[in-house]
């Protein structure tokens, strides 16, 4: 960490929060009131206008797909760093981001699809189980406001599996059916079978399951209460800083990548 960065991070980081009436972003607004080294100095929602962002040295965004792009470039071109929760990143996005962060030399933006130390380290683990096994299936549960499916969780857990298998020279997943007029096997992310469940009672849940001769591997996380992404998100906001440019993924930040 250069001096200026130490000397800046003796004061508390002012934040501002981006959908901060919603779920999660309410949910932010209290961690960043409730830590030491946080200030929350802005709160945004639908209709407002960000301005100078309240002064923020970090913005956290959690709105939706549809508006998180143009929110998080709105912050790129004032020179803010942003931690981004929002879903719904796609390559093309995401290559428009790198573009207008690339003119704001300095600048950190972290999207990561989840938050949740747990959520991270079953990705990692998937990533390392995907080689081995001949079958794979992603079932993400979550309730039923959620706007948007399959989940960020589940699509990027697919990538990393197609990836990995990839490398490992592993063809398609094995599937006789050739009957499916109403999509009961899910969609595909990647070659990977994914299955979005929404029921009242959860909050975000996914199994990752391995199938090999004779054996079965799940992998599971359950994020059974908002608070679950809140250390990630204060470990984002205190990191973003020193990692200039578009990061995709906390475990990034955290030496797990
Ligand atoms: N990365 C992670 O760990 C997590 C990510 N998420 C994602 O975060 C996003 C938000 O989720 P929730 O809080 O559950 O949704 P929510 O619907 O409760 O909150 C979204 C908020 O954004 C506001 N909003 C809508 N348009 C806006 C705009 N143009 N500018 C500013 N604010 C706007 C809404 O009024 C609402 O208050 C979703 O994409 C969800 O998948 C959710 C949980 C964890
Ligand atoms: O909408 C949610 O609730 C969640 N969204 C993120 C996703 O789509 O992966 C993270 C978590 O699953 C909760």
């Amino acid at each position: 960490m250069c001096p200026l960065t130490r000397l800046a991070r003796v004061s508390a980081i002012k934040v501002s929060v981006i959908g901060a009436d919603g779920r999660m972003g309410s949910e932010v607004c209290r961690a960043v009131e409730a830590a030491a080294d946080t200030e929350l100095v802005g709160r945004f929602d639908h209709g407002d206008d960000l301005g100078d962002l309240a002064g923020a040295d970090v913005v956290v965004e959690f709105s939706v797909p549809d508006a998180s792009a143009a929110n998080v470039a709105h912050c790129v071109e004032r020179g803010v760093h942003v931690v981004v929760g929002t879903t719904g990143w796609s390559e093309d996005k995401l290559a428009t981001l790198r573009d207008q962060v690339g003119a704001r030399p300095g600048v950190g933006v972290l999207i990561a699809p989840n938050f949740a130390i747990g959520a991270i380290l079953m990705m990692s683990f998937a990533q390392q189980a995907a080689r081995f096994y001949e079958s794979v299936e992603v079932v993400e549960l979550h309730h039923p406001d959620k706007v948007d499916a399959p989940s960020g969780t589940a699509a990027r857990t697919a990538s990393l599996i197609g990836a990995a298998r990839r490398e490992a020279g592993l063809g398609d997943v094995p599937d006789a059916t050739t009957h499916d007029p109403d999509g009961a096997r899910g969609a595909r992310v990647d070659g990977i079978p994914v299955h979005a469940l929404r029921l009242r009672g959860l909050v975000a849940h996914q199994e990752v399951l391995f199938g090999g001769t004779g054996e079965l591997l799940t992998i599971r996380h359950d994020s059974f209460d908002r608070v679950s992404f809140m250390p990630g998100v204060l470990e984002g906001v205190r990191k973003v800083a020193d990692h200039p440019g578009v990061t995709v993924g906390l475990e990034h930040y955290l030496g797990l990548a």
